[in-house]
């Protein structure tokens, strides 16, 4: 498959170049020429395919014939080896828990395919590849345990200072090895930001070869797409009408989530649920797309003003706001509104959840009061021990902390602290 820039000033590329170089020339992000839908065969007989079978079919178009069909089967099974399952709250409300993997994030599993991929292009390339990567929280993580190790593969993340859970930061901080983090006194954006200008610095680029891990990549982005298929596999005999709401800050699940549908998934509508930071949900009323500076909030992996893949779904959807609109509608809450909902899970049905996926609760919400028949599907997108003092204080009831949490705690943390772009550059010229 190639790929093009949706700056529209660069060369179309393979999927093996766009995975290297992570973002375009021009600095746009990579686009697919073509999307096929998968055949009705393929979803009439969902039932009879495993988690690989559905991702392979799913993918195969996405990357060959860079990645051989055996080479792309071992990838999918290997970076989903764990569970995605489905949790029915009540009878129009479902959560798609997708916090089973090693950092108990959705990040898992783009990070994981991410990683295989680009350790299949770079086997026999001995030069050395730096993986910038901006996190607001779980991306970071999500990387440093997918690459962790990988031969002729490093690792720098920049996370803004103070703004990450204590957890999170410990999954960033202390594995050491080809792993390093940089703590950014700014937000998320500035981090965003500085890992573009990276990618656009000749000086940077003629002397290391850069690509990112973020869901600019495409194939951190694509991979999103399998565990949209996996929640209708164990819905779909039970309930026609499924809604997706997404916690949504950089909108890269959500827009992985549109490419699903345009696979041929059949999806009703999408609900984009977002903390503070509202800029879609603003969009969706005013069609006027006004990024503002983040603001921090509890769920703060979602703290993000300017969305890298909107511009994605605006490509989905042919920048019509129209047809855009009949298929995702945005809802935006507080941070006092996200406590009520955690709280309101656990008392009704024993659920804890993270802030992330109680502001997907809180959407899914919203949307049945305009269409009570839909059965609406918010994914927890993390595990709420991630957000230890929000959750405890929230629920009140102590937490037990699972194997892959525990692993990082009390371990040393490392970091160089950062102010401006001069500095990353310094940093990487310098290593
Ligand atoms: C827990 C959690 N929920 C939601 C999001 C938002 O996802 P996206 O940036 O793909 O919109 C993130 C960050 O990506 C996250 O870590
Ligand atoms: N919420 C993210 C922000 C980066 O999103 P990405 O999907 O573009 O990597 C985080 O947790 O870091």
């Amino acid at each position: 498959m190639n790929y093009y820039s949706l700056n529209h000033k660069a060369p179309n590329t393979t999927f093996k170049n766009a995975v290297i170089k992570g973002i375009a020339p021009d600095k746009g992000l990579y686009f697919p020429e073509t999307i096929t839908a998968l055949p009705k065969s393929f979803f009439d007989s969902i039932d009879n395919l495993s988690h690989s079978e559905i991702a392979f079919e799913a993918i195969k178009q996405f990357v060959s014939p860079e990645i051989p069909e055996e080479i792309l089967k071992t990838i999918v099974e290997e970076t989903l080896s764990f569970d995605f399952p489905v949790v029915k709250l009540n009878k129009n409300i479902s959560t798609l828990e997708l916090f089973h993997g090693p950092t108990m994030a959705f990040k898992d599993v783009g990070a994981r395919f991410m990683a295989r991929c680009l350790g299949y292009f770079n086997q026999n390339n001995d030069r050395e590849v730096t993986v910038l990567v901006a996190t607001s929280g779980d991306t970071g993580g999500a990387v440093a345990n997918g690459f962790l190790g990988v031969k002729g593969v490093n690792v720098v993340i920049l996370y803004p200072s103070g703004k990450v859970s204590d957890i999170q930061e410990m999954q960033l901080t202390t594995l050491g090895q080809n792993i390093k983090a940089l703590e950014v006194h700014g937000t998320f954006d500035d981090c965003q930001d500085m890992v573009k200008t990276a990618f656009l610095d000749e000086a940077l680029t003629s002397q290391m070869q850069l690509t990112s891990a973020n869901s600019i990549n495409v194939a951190r982005w694509l991979p999103q797409l399998f565990y949209f298929m996996f929640a209708y596999k164990q819905l779909h005999k039970q309930h026609k009408d499924i809604v997706f709401s997404v916690p949504s800050g950089n909108f890269g699940n959500i827009c992985a989530g549109m490419m699903a549908q345009q696979l041929g998934l059949p999806i009703k509508h999408f609900v984009a649920s977002n903390n503070a930071n509202n800029v879609v949900t603003r969009y969706l009323i005013s069609q006027l797309y006004e990024p503002k500076p983040s603001i921090q909030t509890i769920s703060n992996a979602m703290d993000v003003g300017a969305p890298s893949n909107f511009i994605r779904i605006q490509e989905i959807y042919k920048n019509n706001f129209d047809a855009l609109k009949s298929n995702l509608t945005s809802y935006s809450y507080s941070d006092k509104e996200t406590k009520e909902a955690m709280l309101e899970m656990y008392k009704n049905y024993n659920y804890v959840a993270d802030p992330h996926g109680a502001v997907g609760y809180l959407g899914c919400k919203d949307y049945l009061k305009e269409k009570p028949n839909a059965h609406c599907v918010f994914l927890e997108t993390a595990h709420p021990t991630k957000f230890l003092d929000v959750v405890e204080e929230v629920v009140q009831v102590k937490q037990a902390l699972p194997s892959q949490i525990q692993s990082v705690m009390g371990k040393e943390k490392e970091s160089t602290i950062i102010s401006t772009y001069d500095d990353l550059k310094a940093f990487l010229l310098k290593k």
